[in-house]
């Protein structure tokens, strides 16, 4: 029998394929990692948008993570769409009582097209309840804007959000630059727990087929984080992946586009 690592993402279906779950599972799938899935809620979605929101029930919530704890042996986890303070909490909770190892944080707020995947007052407790239980939290521009409540304009200002998400209890954190203002380049930042840092810079590609490109990245360091391999050594190669993806684009939809997850990891 083959040994593979395992790992579970714990966030919100896209009917339309794109984000959320569905990029997790591609990516997982890419990286040669078996993938258990905890679904938060689902989503009406396509590449337009998101038509309409379903959270899980608490209860049925609780029956996942008893199955998934009952039976896996996974080594890291990931988290997405959590939608509101209630699941952000639940979630929390379950994590407690469960041995799931590494925890990666994608702090998803607002969907490419707009809509909003988690609620006011739940990103209080992304804030004061799970950011301290992440290994990693990978939040865009605007999601540590939000998190912190002050604006990140300049490079040193993005340091120091990184400095202060470190502060409120999350080990090592990336902060992604795909909405910053440069037209030419992107620019992701990482401050690891030993203090040390490293910028990740690319060209930016021309282009709205950007669906799902944080999942896909945060997914990328979990499915690495399960086989052992460190941080450090994760990061450029997440970022790698993820470009090709965005880059190897697919002939999928009519807003934004979904991203090449057969591109080679
Ligand atoms: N147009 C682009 N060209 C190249 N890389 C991109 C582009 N947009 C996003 N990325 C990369 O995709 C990853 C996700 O970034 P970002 O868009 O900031 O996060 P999110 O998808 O969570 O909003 C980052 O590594 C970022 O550098
Ligand atoms: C169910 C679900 N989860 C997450 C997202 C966010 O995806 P997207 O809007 O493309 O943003 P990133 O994945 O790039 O952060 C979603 N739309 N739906």
């Amino acid at each position: 029998m083959i040994e593979v690592p395992q790992v579970v993402t714990i966030a919100g279906i896209d009917s339309g394929g794109g984000a959320g779950i569905n990029a997790d599972l591609k990516t997982f799938h890419n990286q040669r990692v078996y993938a258990a899935s905890i679904v938060v809620g689902l989503t009406a979605q396509n590449t337009y948008g998101v038509q309409a929101l379903l959270p899980t029930p608490s209860a049925f919530l609780h029956e996942q993570f008893e199955s998934v704890d009952a039976d896996f042996a996974i080594k890291a986890v990931k988290t997405g769409a959590l939608f509101d303070a209630e699941h952000v909490h639940q979630v929390v909770q379950e994590l407690a009582d469960v041995h799931f190892g590494a925890v990666v944080v994608d702090p998803v707020m607002v969907a490419k097209g707009g809509a909003k995947l988690l609620t006011n007052a739940a990103i209080a407790l992304v804030k004061t309840e799970l950011l301290p239980l992440a290994t990693v939290i990978t939040p865009n521009l605007e999601e540590a804007q939000v998190l912190l409540d002050r604006s990140i304009e300049t490079e040193a200002d993005i340091m120091q959000a990184a400095s202060a998400l470190q502060a409120l209890g999350a080990k090592h954190v990336l902060i992604k630059g795909g909405h910053a203002a440069s037209a030419t380049v992107v620019r992701d930042y990482a401050l690891f727990a030993d203090g040390s840092s490293a910028w990740y810079t690319a060209p930016r590609i021309d282009t709205v087929r950007t669906h799902g490109t944080g999942d896909t990245l945060s997914a990328y360091i979990t499915a690495n984080l399960a086989k052992g391999l460190d941080i450090k050594d994760i990061l450029p190669a997440a970022k790698q992946f993820t470009y090709e993806a965005i880059k190897q684009s697919i002939n999928v939809g009519h807003g934004h586009g979904p991203l090449n997850h057969w591109v080679e990891g």
